[in-house]
């Protein structure tokens, strides 16, 4: 089933347009009111944009707005095909999770034996088969979500829709939903709204990241994750960026400050935007300014001071100059001699060639 979109909803900033091919799961990214449930609310029949069309393998399920030609079409959510996973398993309290999980099947026109017979095949298939019987307040919240998962594939939905199904799971169980979701996603056209780095390398083939209600990057997920344009992919990839024009001296930030980098092979044309990535590994921290380095170095004020796994993260805030939050991993030997504390004026240092430049 291919999925067009486009939607445009001006009260909120958010003017958005994508296509998933049959098959392919995308993961939408973003910061906190990017516009990722907005976009999944116009997808489910929820919210109604100014302007937008969605079509589903040929179905046209909205068409509204003066931009679109042809019959106005608003599919109510029941209509569309299109099943909704949210956050909390929102399963009827009073059924039990196997009638729960027929009510889609029931509700389509199947009868009731064949129904709860299907119901009983996607409780088995989303692990939870010996727990037909019981009622949603009896089941833990990893196993609701698994009743919830079975409800939603069981409507036999052309489009799936998840907004952050291991949000309000306890971590302990997550790894063993994310393993259950990524195969019963394998063949599906699938929209997934998450925050967590590893949904989408395992659930997504390809990731949308949102800022401020427009796409600003989009690609394979290994992709992006390894070469991030976009302030937020590189910050879930741990990476640090910074934005800016290339020039003969490196990468020209707004201020006129320079990073000094490696452009690889395809070098930008002079004055192309570009993107400054390197890891905070790379980074040297010291209490006042190294001289006579060849070094890029920048002074900063330190924000936090933080264990990440066998090192010390030390992230700096945005700066007044414009330049956004870096972090340098240190070892703890190096974090107790400088003996930093959020606030601190010190400098950050990287050598050119650990800085990757490429187009923005
Ligand atoms: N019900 C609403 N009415 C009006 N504006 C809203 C409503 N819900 C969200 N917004 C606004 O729309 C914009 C997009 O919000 P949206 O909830 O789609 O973002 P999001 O990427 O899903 O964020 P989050 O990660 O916090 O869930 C934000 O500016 C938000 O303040």
């Amino acid at each position: 089933m291919t999925l067009s979109f486009a939607a445009s909803v001006p009260e909120r900033g958010v003017d958005v347009a994508f296509e998933v091919a049959a098959g392919e799961t995308v993961a939408l990214l973003g910061p906190n009111g990017a516009g990722k449930s907005t976009v999944l609310a116009v997808l489910a029949g929820l919210l109604r944009p100014d302007a937008g069309r969605v079509e589903l393998d040929g179905r046209v399920l909205l068409s509204v707005g003066a931009s679109y030609d042809g019959p106005r079409v608003d599919l109510p959510p029941h209509r569309r095909r299109v099943a909704l996973l949210a956050q909390e398993p929102l399963l009827f309290p009073h059924l039990s999770a196997l009638d729960n999980v027929a009510f889609g099947p029931r509700s389509a026109g199947a009868g009731r034996s064949a129904s709860r017979a299907r119901a009983r095949e996607w409780l088995d298939d989303v692990g939870i088969g010996e727990l037909a019987d019981r009622r949603p307040g009896r089941l833990s919240g990893g196993q609701a979500q698994r009743a919830a998962v079975a409800r939603a594939l069981a409507a036999e939905p052309d489009l799936l829709l998840l907004d952050e199904p291991m949000a309000a799971l306890d971590v302990a169980v997550t790894p063993a939903l994310r393993q259950t979701l990524r195969r019963v996603l394998a063949e599906r056209t699938c929209v997934v709204v998450t925050h967590d780095v590893l949904d989408a390398l395992l659930l997504a083939d390809r990731v949308l990241v949102l800022e401020g209600g427009r796409v600003v990057e989009q690609g394979p997920t290994r992709d992006v994750l390894a070469r991030p344009r976009s302030a937020f992919a590189a910050r879930l990839a741990g990476l640090n960026l910074v934005v800016g024009r290339w020039s003969a001296a490196g990468v020209v930030r707004d201020d006129g400050t320079v990073v000094a980098g490696r452009a690889g092979d395809v070098v930008p044309a002079v004055d192309a935007p570009v993107v400054a990535v390197f890891r905070p590994t790379a980074v040297a921290v010291y209490r006042s300014a190294p001289h006579g380095s060849p070094r890029n170095v920048v002074p900063v004020t330190v924000a936090a001071v933080e264990p990440v796994g066998d090192l010390v993260r030390i992230r700096s805030g945005d700066q007044a100059s414009g330049l956004a939050g870096l972090s340098a991993d240190v070892t703890p030997t190096a974090a107790a001699e400088l003996e930093l504390v959020p606030g601190d004026e010190v400098f950050f240092s990287v050598k050119a060639t650990e800085v990757d430049v490429y187009p923005a």
